[in-house]
């Protein structure tokens, strides 16, 4: 059966741990991996992940010129780099290439240029691209229309080193209408890879949705569906909250 072929924007603490998910997937073949500077130019990403093959050669962004996507045709590219690499989408899309885009933080115009992009092919953009967390946000609104009164706080927590609030956690407040300075809660605290907690104040019960990303893996599986949702998809923006959606939809409990 014939590959999916992917390439990967991004070889740091997550984007490594993505290589090697798709590198452990056998319906999938990692041909090229982009990164922002010039570290392990043209090794590969398998030998450097401790396998006994090549694949997944890695190139810095100053490689990608404007042939960079058609010599290395892939059928899907999945960013876990940094917003600034969504200015290289347009080469890829024009190349019919499928962007699975998870980065957590896009400015406006960002968001605009996906949108355009969409026009024409299939982009699918997910802050936080894990099954479970689709499911938290999704469970979130209905049971927020369920019980409009309660109170709602927004935790999140991630590893010391992360600078800047959980994409993740905004996303949540913008779904829910919650104000981020007043109703979002951050904690930098070890290694933790990404909790999240949306608490549902009643009166005499409170009701908590919670999710952790206890391994990177689970960015990686949540990629490798991603990319499999948008095989045979017409051109259009996707996210993995109308995917799961559209799964509660066809799946609700008939009693
Ligand atoms: N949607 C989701 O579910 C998740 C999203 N993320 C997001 O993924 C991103 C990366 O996170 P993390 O791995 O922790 O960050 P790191 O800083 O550890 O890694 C960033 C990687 O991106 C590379 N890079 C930077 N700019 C570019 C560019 N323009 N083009 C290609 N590669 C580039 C860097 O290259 P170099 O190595 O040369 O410096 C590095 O390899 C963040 O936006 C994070 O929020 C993370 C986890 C889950
Ligand atoms: O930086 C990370 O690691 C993560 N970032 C995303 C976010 O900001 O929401 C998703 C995940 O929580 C991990």
């Amino acid at each position: 059966m014939k590959k999916i072929r992917v390439g990967i924007f991004g070889f740091g603490k997550t984007g490594k741990v993505i290589a090697n998910e798709f590198l452990n997937d056998s319906q999938f073949a990692l041909t090229w991996v982009v990164r922002k500077g010039y570290a392990d130019h043209h090794k590969y990403a398998s030998r450097l992940l401790g396998y006994e093959f090549d694949a997944g050669k890695i190139f810095s962004i100053e490689d990608v010129d404007n042939d960079f996507f058609r010599e290395r045709p892939v059928d899907a590219l999945v960013d876990f780099s940094d917003s600034s690499g969504v200015y290289l989408y347009k080469k890829a899309a024009e190349a019919g290439i499928s962007i699975v885009s998870a980065i957590s933080k896009y400015e406006q115009e960002e968001i605009d240029l996906i949108k355009s992009l969409a026009k024409y092919n299939r982009v699918l953009y997910s802050p936080n691209i894990t099954l479970g967390i689709n499911v938290l946000m999704v469970a979130a609104q209905i049971l927020q229309k369920i019980a409009p009164h309660a109170d709602i706080e927004i935790v999140e927590e991630h590893f010391k080193g992360k600078r800047e609030v959980s994409g993740t956690a905004k996303r949540i407040a913008n779904l829910l209408g919650l104000n981020e300075e007043e109703h979002l809660n951050s904690i930098r605290v070890g290694g933790i890879v990404g909790r999240h907690e949306i608490i549902f104040g009643m009166p005499n019960q409170t009701i908590r949705l919670q999710h952790e990303s206890i391994n990177r893996a689970a960015f990686g599986q949540g990629a490798i569906f991603a990319v499999k949702c948008l095989i045979g998809q017409p051109p259009g923006l996707y996210t993995m909250e109308t995917i799961i959606a559209e799964m509660f939809r066809q799946n609700i409990p008939v009693y």
